[in-house]
């Protein structure tokens, strides 16, 4: 059995139609580019058609030296020269225009699928991050987004082109003589079906090639985003060879693409330029006994139209190629843009004073991916305000769960978290996490300079108030000794930056966002233990008067907190202070003991 090509799909007339709404989306959004370059458009391809009547017309006056009427008045061949030259002149100027909106367009509709892609994929639940490879949602946003726009204007010009050259010269052709016109018209449609056929495997083999080669892109993205890895691995080489293989692969399409892309354009060179020829030799055939002068003209017209129907057939293949390629790409946009994220964040939603009690009530965890798995069973439990609480427990009974609850990564299935009694779900996201403050093991650093990742807190800062929080983090005595101080650009994951003083420019961070709630995810476990005392110290002032949820392996770090939760498959297994719950002879004696002997 013929094994099923899945991307015959981004053919089909379902595909067809997205693409048609995308671009209807984007027309809607720039509509001034996109009817100026289409008006530029059908003007160019007109004028560019009517060259060949006015060719047509010169011809003819010069053989029979006979002006010929056109309108009001009888034009020879130095009018019809004048006429010619003008004509050529102004589709110079329209081949000026349409380039320059046609492009315009492309970029503007381009922009607009970016950000398109961008809106959703920041609005999504964190799960579709932990589902999806992220190179391929790179290479979908920046790749596919400008394929797109600009197979749609490769379409569309190329379309109108062959569109308006092949109605306008097959007119012209009828009117000249309806025998000829008739024969070559048949063998014009025996052309473009034999075109079609192949280039219905020029598509295939085009559409395999591509999406190959988006895979490579996405592979190379995810390999690049873990360079650490091959690094600290000294894997380099490996990496290099394993590209190599990838893009072995990738040559064997993309060969048999540019094969079949070959057979196409030599099919359609030869038979096209077949036609005048076809056409003469008919000429001559059926009109033998007419008189030469006049036969000379009419060879000279159905040449002449022939070339003109041959652009536009040549054309034709560029055309559906781009259609193709629009609607691949946009099939590829679409897993963007109709994935629907699980989370639902009210945009009216409410908005509270103060955080002053966190509850877990009655609440079930699972990931939305693995219902079998139940991560938290029963979470009951109510965080005060202003006091620290600790989860301990051993490696993957959920602690860092409660953690993404909390910054609403997930929402809970079954069971509710409320604030001040209001459910997380029904607060408004923005307000909510603008009161929340995540600090965790290996923090995040966006590419920018150190200053625009300290106010990334918190936009409505100074510089100043950024740079008293650094002081205060004590990160900027380190700051000052770098040749570009604050304006220092920091690598995605920081790379000039130690472990300590990521941390400190995260505590700065907090510093200066203010937060009433602080999340502590092992914040320290990275770090060595001078660092950590050190990190600690500022840890412990960053604390004071706020809710602070800290999950910590190390059991010293958390002597002084004011309730630690000790967690087990079952559930909370133990609450209570560090003495008491040390003094107990239960789970968390023997994780502190496990501890001590580390
Ligand atoms: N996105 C996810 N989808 C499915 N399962 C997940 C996902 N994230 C985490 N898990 C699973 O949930 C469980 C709890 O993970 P969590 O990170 O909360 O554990 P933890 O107690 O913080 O562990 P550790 O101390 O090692 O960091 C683990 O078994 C983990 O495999």
């Amino acid at each position: 059995m013929r094994k099923k090509f899945v991307s015959d799909k981004a053919f089909s007339k379902k595909k067809f139609l997205a693409s048609v709404r995308l671009m209807g989306e984007g027309i809607k959004a720039y509509p001034l580019i996109f009817f100026c370059a289409l008006f530029f458009i059908i003007v160019d391809s007109i004028v560019f058609t009517s060259i060949a009547i006015i060719v047509n017309k010169l011809i003819t006056t010069l053989q029979t030296n006979q002006p010929i009427r056109f309108l009001f008045w009888d034009f020879n061949y130095i009018d019809w020269s004048i006429i010619g030259g003008c004509w050529y002149l102004f589709y110079i100027v329209l081949e000026f225009l349409t380039n320059i909106f046609a492009s315009l367009f492309a970029r503007k509709m381009e922009i607009y699928l970016r950000l398109k892609a961008l809106k959703h994929l920041v609005e999504f639940d964190m799960n579709y991050y932990s589902k999806n490879q992220i190179g391929l949602t790179m290479s979908r946003v920046i790749n596919d987004s400008s394929n797109a726009a600009d197979a749609f204007n490769e379409f569309l010009i190329n379309l109108i082109y062959s569109i308006t050259s092949l109605i306008t010269m097959t007119t012209l052709l009828f009117t000249i003589d309806v025998t000829v016109a008739s024969i070559i018209l048949v063998y014009f449609i025996v052309m473009i079906v034999v075109i079609w056929i192949l280039f219905i495997y020029y598509r295939r083999s085009i559409i395999i090639a591509f999406d190959l080669r988006q895979k490579i892109d996405a592979d190379i993205t995810d390999r690049l985003i873990s360079i650490r890895v091959i690094k600290s691995s000294g894997t380099e080489n490996y990496e290099v060879d394993r590209a190599k293989e990838l893009h072995k692969k990738y040559w064997v399409k993309a060969k048999t693409s540019v094969v079949y892309q070959t057979i196409l354009n030599v099919f359609v060179g030869l038979f096209s330029w077949f036609m005048p020829i076809i056409s003469i030799l008919l000429v001559v055939w059926i009109h033998n006994d007419m008189e030469s002068s006049k036969l000379s003209i009419l060879i000279v017209s159905f040449s002449t139209a022939c070339y003109n129907m041959l652009y536009g057939l040549l054309i034709l293949p560029t055309a559906m190629r781009g259609l193709t390629r629009l609607s691949n790409c946009v099939m590829r946009l679409n897993y963007i843009y109709n994935a629907k994220s699980l989370i639902e964040f009210k945009v009216d939603g409410e908005v509270i004073e103060k955080v002053n009690k966190i509850e877990f009530k009655n609440v079930k965890f699972w990931y939305p991916d693995d219902s079998k798995k139940i991560i938290l069973p029963n979470f009951d439990f109510v965080f005060e305000k202003g006091k620290r609480y600790a989860l301990v427990g051993q490696s993957g009974v959920g602690k860092s769960t409660i953690a993404r609850l909390l910054l609403r990564y997930y929402d809970v299935p079954s069971g509710e978290i409320l604030i001040d009694g209001i459910n997380i779900k029904d607060l408004k996201k923005a307000d909510y996490l603008s009161r929340v403050g995540y600090v965790e093991q290996d923090p995040q650093i966006l590419y920018g300079t150190i200053m625009d990742n300290l106010l990334y807190a918190n936009f409505t800062k100074t510089k100043l108030e950024a740079i008293e929080a650094s002081k205060k983090a004590k990160l900027h005595s380190f700051v000052l000794t770098l040749p570009d101080g604050y304006n220092t650009i920091l690598g995605e994951r920081g790379f000039i930056f130690s472990g300590g003083q990521k941390q400190r420019l995260v505590i700065a961070r907090m510093i200066l966002k203010n937060p009433e709630i602080l999340i502590l995810d092992e914040a320290t476990s990275a770090l060595d233990n001078i660092v950590e005392k050190e990190i600690k110290k500022e840890l412990d002032n960053l604390m004071v008067g706020r809710t602070t949820i800290a999950i910590a392996h190390r059991l010293s770090t958390i002597k002084e907190f004011d309730q630690i939760l000790v967690l087990d498959e079952e559930g909370i297994s133990e609450v209570g202070t560090f003495n008491e719950l040390k003094s107990k002879n239960g789970r968390f004696k023997k994780l502190y003991e496990l501890s001590q002997i580390k």
